[in-house]
């Protein structure tokens, strides 16, 4: 018998010990990418709760990009990339942030968001929180307002729900 959405994405989602450094098992979601099914599935579970409520998606660098843009076509509504620092032409706005494994700054091109937008924030991965906390940070120091937070995998022993305290966070499979 077929498994739930969370079942089948766990059983999906590769684990990876030790990268990109000791002691890190890393959450590989490529298999997940490799299943047409699976892909289709989760970006419609991703976009149902939002249908008509927001007005843009934004989506974390880089696995971010892949759900979040599939996310904002399913719903018809653009999509905003949160980058990593330098690889936007700019103007840039950006927030620094800590990483599970490092340290990193996101920037976004703050005219593509317009005032009092409606934001949908989708990652592959909660982990944290530090780049979804960031990438929240920066869509209202922009003037948008976030709607929520998708993520398609947390990992809830890195609680990553306390740097997102007062923000509305689904994950569609938590380990
Ligand atoms: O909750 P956190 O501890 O912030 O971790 C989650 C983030 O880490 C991973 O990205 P990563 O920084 O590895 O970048 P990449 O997608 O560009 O490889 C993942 O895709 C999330 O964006
Ligand atoms: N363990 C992990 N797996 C995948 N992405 C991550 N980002 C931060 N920690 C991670």
């Amino acid at each position: 018998m077929r498994g739930s959405l969370a079942e089948r994405i766990l059983a999906t989602v590769r684990d990876v010990e030790d990268f990109p450094q000791p002691g890190v098992t890393f959450k590989d979601i490529t298999p997940v990418l490799a299943d047409g099914e699976l892909l289709a599935e989760a970006v419609q579970a991703h976009a149902d709760p939002y249908r008509g409520r927001v007005d843009l998606v934004a989506g974390l660098e880089a696995r971010g990009f892949i759900f979040g843009a599939a996310v904002a076509m399913e719903l018809g509504v653009g999509f905003l990339p949160v980058r990593k620092a330098g690889k936007l032409p700019g103007p840039t706005v950006g927030v620094d942030y800590a990483l599970e494994y490092g340290s990193a700054r996101v920037e976004v091109h703050a005219q593509d968001l317009p005032d009092g937008a409606r934001v949908l924030v989708v990652d592959d991965v909660l982990a944290t929180g530090g780049t979804a906390a960031a990438g929240c940070r920066l869509i209202e120091l922009c003037g948008g307002s976030v709607v929520a937070v998708e993520v398609l995998t947390e990992i809830a022993a890195l609680d990553g729900r306390t740097l997102l305290e007062g923000y509305a966070v689904r994950s569609l499979a938590t380990v």
